[in-house]
């Protein structure tokens, strides 16, 4: 199966996912002097409401963790998207040293994690996976997380049940309360394109909006995520073997895609 390890990771995906070698892909480097503003943005604000019992479950995927949400009542509009769409899950990437992890990178550099807020777009599809096929069917907003002195309080939720699901497959069906506005930035200022998923199968279905402001995250709550294990518990390997230490892909070409930016 593919991973993030030399022998099934990002430079391998090609071979059983053709899409991972398509032209719109994700993630890439944000070049700052190619971000044009045109006006088409400047009075679109992004907009997002969550209510905070939203979250219910976290799951390790084996890749990383994931909390499912129920999208319902959940809106993100403006902005790039011409319709609203809903919320149905949140993961994050990150890398075994705090000098990566990052998918997206920020004129060559890269942040300690990043942060995805996966939403589908409902008012033109039935299902996320039907969503999940189409050029607009996604809208992903990307934060980036860099090391800072304290915890982040908001995530300390969610990092207080990565030890209920340390191996692949292992899920807690905690219902959290979350307040989703200390997950995302105060500046709404942000950068967007046209790509697709960061993982197999690479579907380009996302309108990306990575947040231009990063969030921060202590060192302690990042070693915790590394503490997650990419195997089963039936999987017997040695205790330190297995570990999540890394999980996020590296740029691809922006080619002749437009890249847009709001705000400065
Ligand atoms: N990183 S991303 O672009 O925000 C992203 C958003 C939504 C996704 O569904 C995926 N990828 C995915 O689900 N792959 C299936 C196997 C993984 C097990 O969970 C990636
Ligand atoms: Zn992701």
């Amino acid at each position: 199966d593919w991973g993030y390890t030399d022998d099934n990771g990002p430079s391998t995906w090609a071979e059983k996912y053709p899409l991972a070698a398509g032209a719109r892909q994700s993630p890439v480097d944000i070049d700052t002097s190619k971000a044009t503003s045109d006006n088409s943005l400047v009075d679109r604000e992004i907009d997002w409401s969550y209510p905070s019992n939203c979250s219910y479950r976290i799951v390790n995927t084996g890749y990383g963790w994931r909390v499912d949400t129920y999208g319902d009542d959940t809106a993100l509009s403006g902005g790039p998207l011409s319709e609203v769409y809903k919320l149905e899950q949140f993961h994050c990437h990150w890398g075994a040293t705090n000098d990566e992890g990052s998918e997206h990178t920020v004129d060559g550099k890269s942040y300690a994690a990043e942060l995805h807020l996966v939403h589908w777009n409902s008012e033109k599809y039935s299902s996320f996976k039907e969503a999940a096929s189409q050029p607009d069917g996604l809208a992903v907003l990307g934060v980036f997380m860099e090391i800072g002195n304290a915890d982040n309080a908001e995530l300390e939720k969610i990092i207080s049940l990565i030890p209920k699901i340390i191996h692949k497959g292992q899920d807690s069906q905690a219902s959290f309360d979350l307040d989703f506005g200390s997950l995302l930035p105060e500046s709404k200022h942000y950068w967007t394109y046209l790509g697709s998923l960061t993982t197999p199968p690479c579907n380009e279905c996302v309108i990306w909006t990575v947040f231009k402001e990063p969030i921060t995250i202590s060192e302690r709550q990042l070693e915790v995520f590394r503490s997650l294990k990419s195997v089963g518990e039936e999987d017997a390997i040695e205790p330190e073997e297995g570990k999540l230490v890394k999980n996020y892909r590296p740029p691809l070409p922006l080619g002749n895609r437009v890249l847009r930016e709001c705000g400065p």
